[in-house]
């Protein structure tokens, strides 16, 4: 906490991954009066008010009169118009955190026109339940202590790696997006359930607690995800029979290919 202690911070954008981090944040125990957001909806603003005790604004002007640090978490597609009608000055006496999808460095000190601290990161939503997976990486001008400062934040909110930036969409691509391949496969696993026979509720239940407790063994143990398959296949058995179907529908290719997907989208976003 010893940087954060010290920091205004500011969202551009109240939207649902900064709900995340601030929700984390504020379990974290950074004081909700240090945290600004700027968000355009009324309803959504009154929302993150009511819920986390942050200060609210339509003016995202507000941002950065109060903050010393940033964090820029509208879509992509909106940052080119979003940073325009920001005052050039006010913005280069910041540190910048952006959790923008595909969003280039280079792309953001140009838009702001000249030397910006910035440091770009790739977050995820389970940080609303400080099991966030991040990736950083920092701009020429951001300095050891602006580094410092993004990991503190998201290092409140769970895991954090640093990358290099030309491997943030391949994060995106992983990590970003990986949350909700995970509900798909979870949806999918109960709905197998329900098929042969299990009440709704119990086959949710046993699909929730099937993939936390093999995430947390995975992550206990440190094994190999084949290390830890080979000792639930038994021999002739119910697993190796479910393998050999997950191999012939695809599986496998079905998540590299959708990897790949959302990897291409995340470079894409950064052209445009
Ligand atoms: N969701 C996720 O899992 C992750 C998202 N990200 C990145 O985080 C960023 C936000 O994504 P997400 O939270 O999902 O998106 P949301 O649409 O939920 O949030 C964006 C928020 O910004 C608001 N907004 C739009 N225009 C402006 C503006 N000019 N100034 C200020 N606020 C504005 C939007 O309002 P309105 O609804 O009216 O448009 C919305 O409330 C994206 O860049 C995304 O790539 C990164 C990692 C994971
Ligand atoms: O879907 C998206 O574009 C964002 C970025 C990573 C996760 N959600």
């Amino acid at each position: 906490m010893t940087i954060l202690a010290e920091r205004k911070l500011g969202f551009i954008g109240g939207g649902n991954m900064a709900e995340a981090i601030i929700k984390g944040l504020c379990a974290g125990g950074v004081a909700a009066a240090a945290i600004t957001v700027a968000e355009p909806v009324a309803a959504r603003r009154e929302y993150l008010a009511a819920s986390y005790g942050v200060r609210v604004s339509p003016d995202n002007g507000t941002v950065l009169a109060d903050c010393d640090t940033v964090v820029i978490a509208v879509k992509p597609q909106v940052f080119s118009g979003m940073i325009a009608g920001l005052e050039r000055p006010a913005l280069q006496e910041k540190l910048l955190i952006s959790i923008m999808a595909g969003v280039t460095i280079d792309a953001i000190e140009d838009a702001c026109a000249g030397p910006v601290r910035v440091v770009r990161v790739m977050p995820n939503t389970p940080a609303l339940v400080l099991a966030g997976a991040t990736a950083i990486c920092r701009g020429g001008a951001a300095g050891d202590a602006d580094l410092a400062c993004a990991r503190q934040i998201f290092e409140l909110v769970g895991t954090v790696c640093e990358v290099e930036e030309k491997l943030m969409d391949a994060v995106t691509g992983l990590s970003g997006s990986g949350p909700a391949y995970v509900f798909t496969f979870v949806e999918a696993l109960a709905d197998a359930g329900v098929k042969n026979g299990l009440p709704r509720e119990t086959a949710n239940r046993l699909a929730i607690q099937t993939v936390l407790g093999a995430a947390r063994l995975l992550s206990d143990s440190g094994d190999h995800p084949a290390v830890l398959r080979d000792k639930v296949t038994s021999p002739g058995g119910t697993t190796i029979a479910a393998q050999a179907a997950l191999e012939r529908h695809g599986f496998r290719s079905a998540v590299l290919a959708a990897v790949d997907a959302a990897v291409a989208r995340s470079a894409e976003l950064g052209r445009k």
